[in-house]
């Protein structure tokens, strides 16, 4: 089973490495969702794989790295891609949270991305 908490962070970026003329060279900014999702089986007496409250505490600190924040600045952002941010994200999730198992990246309603480690 798999379990996941959405969060929605407000920030700016620009991508430096497209074709001259692509749209994504100009600054601009996306309410980013940010999907994580962890997998297990729930306890038999909690019930729950992990108290939703605790997935929140883990990501707090890179959702305060992230949040009203321009992208490019990130040491490991330089080119914030949703791919890049999803292993960004990552990286820094998993030794926490070692069943973690996806992180999806919303950058538009449209657009996004899924990773799995992989
Ligand atoms: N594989 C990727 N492609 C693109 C990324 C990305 O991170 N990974 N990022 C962008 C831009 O950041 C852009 O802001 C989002 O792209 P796009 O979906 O083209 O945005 P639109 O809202 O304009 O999409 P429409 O559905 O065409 O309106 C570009 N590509
Ligand atoms: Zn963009």
């Amino acid at each position: 089973m798999d379990i996941f908490k959405v969060f929605t962070l407000e920030a700016a970026h620009r991508l430096p490495n497209v074709p001259p003329g692509h749209k994504c060279a100009r600054l601009h900014g996306h309410s980013f969702q940010v999907e994580v999702h962890v997998s297990g089986e729930p306890g038999p007496e909690t019930g729950w794989i992990m108290d939703f409250g605790d997935l929140k505490a883990a990501f707090a600190p890179l959702y305060a790295q992230l949040d009203h924040n321009y992208l490019n600045d990130i040491p490991g952002l330089d080119n914030p891609t949703s791919e890049r941010l999803a292993i960004w994200i990552w990286e820094r999730l998993k030794p926490a949270l070692p069943a973690l198992s996806a992180i999806v990246i919303r950058e538009t309603c449209t657009s996004g991305c899924r990773y799995t480690g992989l």
